[in-house]
């Protein structure tokens, strides 16, 4: 449905996108993840026609939109990471000026304006004005401006950033409704890990500018199919310790939080008596060992060497 073809944005020396390729398929939920930085808020920019690539190309339906992106912007929602509101105006004075820009008016706009407010869970509140809001309020009241005139597609960038978890989960939950339920095709931008994997079908994983790996998420697990990872906490952190585990041999990748050091390791390595042992000599007391499956926060690190909050 929507695809871009090595599309590339550079700002003087800094290559903010760099050849990437995104398909967007009628129905599906694709996320984008990607630590700051990594060009995921310019790539929105150059695919919702708001900024021109370098190079590269967009197409709708395999027809390109950068010389006439009308028909793109008429099904495209774009629900920016800024909040784009009005703040003296309310929620639903707000709506009704989106929704008039749309060329709504009349039943048909109230009617949307009714529909939107209920979906993003505001109708009772719609008459207040935007700046007494809190954060998470405003950026629903974000995505119901980007949902006034009825899109096909809505492309987030990063929506939940910095709102209140009621907030968070109600915006979650209105996506995943208006995917499952409703059809809508849906490109999520996030570095949250956990929002990708309850939200999106298939994921394209940004770092540097460029997409260095893409698929379902079993796709990209299956890139991990050969390792183990092991959950290690401790009673205290113990840096030495941590360190000396981490490079014992055969570790593929070492990352400690707090009381926790995770490793990545080959499928059937057999760690436990050396970490038992190396734990005794530090004094160190553990806790808890878990073997887990992987994650795709898992995925990234193999792939990057670098946590996504890095
Ligand atoms: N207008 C600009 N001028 C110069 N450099 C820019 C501009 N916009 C973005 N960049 C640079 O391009 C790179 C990608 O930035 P971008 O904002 O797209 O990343 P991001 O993944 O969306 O991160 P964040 O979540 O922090 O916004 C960064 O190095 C950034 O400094």
């Amino acid at each position: 449905m929507l695809e871009t073809d090595k599309l590339t944005k550079k700002f003087k020396d800094v290559v903010a996108v760099n050849h990437v390729s995104i398909e967007l398929k009628e129905g599906e939920s694709v996320g984008l993840l990607g630590p700051n930085g990594a060009g995921k808020s310019t790539a929105i920019s150059l695919i919702s026609t708001l900024m021109k690539p370098s190079s590269g190309d967009v197409r709708l339906n395999g027809k390109s939109v950068l010389k006439n992106p009308d028909e793109l912007r008429r099904v495209l929602g774009v629900v920016p990471q800024k909040i784009a509101l009005y703040e003296d105006l309310s929620a639903y004075e707000n709506l009704k000026f989106f929704g008039r820009l749309y060329g709504l008016s009349g039943k048909k706009l109230e009617e949307r304006i009714s529909y939107v407010l209920e979906l993003v869970g505001l109708a009772d509140r719609k008459n207040e004005l935007v700046k007494n809001y809190s954060g998470g309020m405003q950026r629903r009241v974000n995505l119901a401006a980007a949902m006034m005139h009825e899109p096909k597609v809505l492309i987030m960038d990063e929506p939940t950033v910095g709102i209140d978890p009621q907030s968070r989960n109600h915006l979650l939950e209105t996506i995943r409704k208006l995917n499952h339920e409703e059809g809508m095709t849906v490109l999520y931008t996030s570095h949250y890990i956990e929002e990708v994997e309850k939200l999106c079908d298939r994921v394209y994983i940004m770092d540097h500018g460029k997409v260095i790996a893409n698929g379902t998420k079993e796709e990209l697990k299956a890139i991990l199919s050969e390792q183990e990872t092991v959950l290690i906490e401790f009673d205290q952190n113990y840096p030495q310790l941590f360190e000396k585990l981490g490079q014992l041999d055969g570790i593929q990748q070492a990352t400690t939080e707090e009381h926790s050091l995770k490793l990545i390791i080959p499928k059937g390595t057999r760690l436990l008596g050396t970490l038992f042992h190396e734990a005794e000599r530090y004094d160190a007391q553990i806790i808890n060992v878990n073997v887990q499956t992987p994650t795709l926060e898992d995925v990234f690190l193999r792939l990057t060497g670098r946590t996504l909050r890095d």
